[in-house]
């Protein structure tokens, strides 16, 4: 029997390779990977080091070649991936067909269908849109209604894959805003994302290399490292993965080097401005 306590997600030694084997490098590399109910992790990884292809293998869309995944989840569906490229996804004519086609899928009351869909629809700012047809969308608009199926279906699990990447700033906030809200539900939140400020509200980062995990940690050890003796010891992790530092860290690192004891570590700017008020 499931316990309260047991990770909504194990992976255990998995393993992909696309196509065979002898010709393929795998894409993934002995996987291991707990995720604990209503926690939001963020996967972080330079082009090609098997974000996408991790996100596929725990919304079911890939079979791994090797290892297992189990996935304890109570609510149907599971787990849901909203991709990184929104086309992928648009099955429908219109908004509002789009948004509800996966409530009729997954077996929703007939009676809840329109207002889940509308609910889900305002939610991204597209409940004006609902008879527009989907061809008819902007790349980031398509992408707010994917984003919109997915929520409407409130799955246990989350999975959203470079999912701002087309958004312009105030679409990308009001998601942002939206997927907090969830995680204050109590959902879990799979976050893949080359763009580091979305770190800030993340309870831990995995950092992925060459299908590997190669960082499991807190998103402060992630964007300042270990601290030996009052010393950073530099590369951070971040760095390590060729990344560069969102603004906040790199101020905060500027005033740590120069003597500024800031506690706790700063990610966000919110979290900047208090620990510089603390001071
Ligand atoms: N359908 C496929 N067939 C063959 N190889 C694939 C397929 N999909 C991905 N790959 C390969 O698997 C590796 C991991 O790809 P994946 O898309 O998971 O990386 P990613 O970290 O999400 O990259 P990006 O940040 O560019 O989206 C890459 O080498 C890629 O070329």
């Amino acid at each position: 029997m499931n316990s309260l306590f047991d990770p909504i997600i194990e992976l255990q030694d998995l393993t992909l390779t696309y196509g065979a084997e002898d010709q393929a490098k795998p894409a993934l590399r002995s996987i291991r990977l707990s995720i604990e109910q209503g926690e939001w992790i963020a996967v972080v990884g330079s082009n090609g080091c098997g974000k996408s292809t991790l996100a596929k293998v725990i919304a079911g869309l890939v079979r791994p070649s090797g290892g297992h995944m189990i996935c304890r989840a109570e609510r149907r569906p599971a787990v849901q991936l909203v991709f990184q490229n929104p086309e992928t996804q648009m099955i429908r004519d219109t908004v509002y067909e789009e948004v509800s086609f996966g409530l009729g899928h997954f077996g929703a009351a007939a009676e809840n269908i329109e207002p889940r869909a509308m609910a889900a629809l305002r939610r991204v700012g597209l409940d004006g849109r609902r008879h527009a047809r989907t061809a008819a969308l902007s790349g980031g608009q398509k992408q707010l209604l994917n984003i919109a199926s997915c929520l409407a279906l409130k799955p246990a699990v989350y999975v959203f894959d470079e999912s701002t990447s087309m958004l312009d700033p105030q679409s990308r906030q009001n998601v942002l805003d939206v997927v907090r809200e969830l995680h204050r539900e109590g959902r879990t939140i799979i976050w893949i994302t080359q763009l580091l400020d979305e770190l800030a509200w993340c309870d831990r980062v995995i950092g992925m290399e060459d299908g590997a995990i190669v960082f499991d940690e807190s998103k402060q050890s992630f964007f300042y490292g270990e601290e030996v003796g009052g010393e950073r010891t530099a590369p951070s992790p971040c760095e390590q993965l060729g990344f560069v530092p969102p603004f906040t860290v790199q101020t905060a690192l500027l005033l740590l080097a120069s003597g500024w004891n800031l506690r706790p570590l700063p990610v966000s700017p919110e979290e900047l401005s208090k620990a510089v008020s603390a001071l």
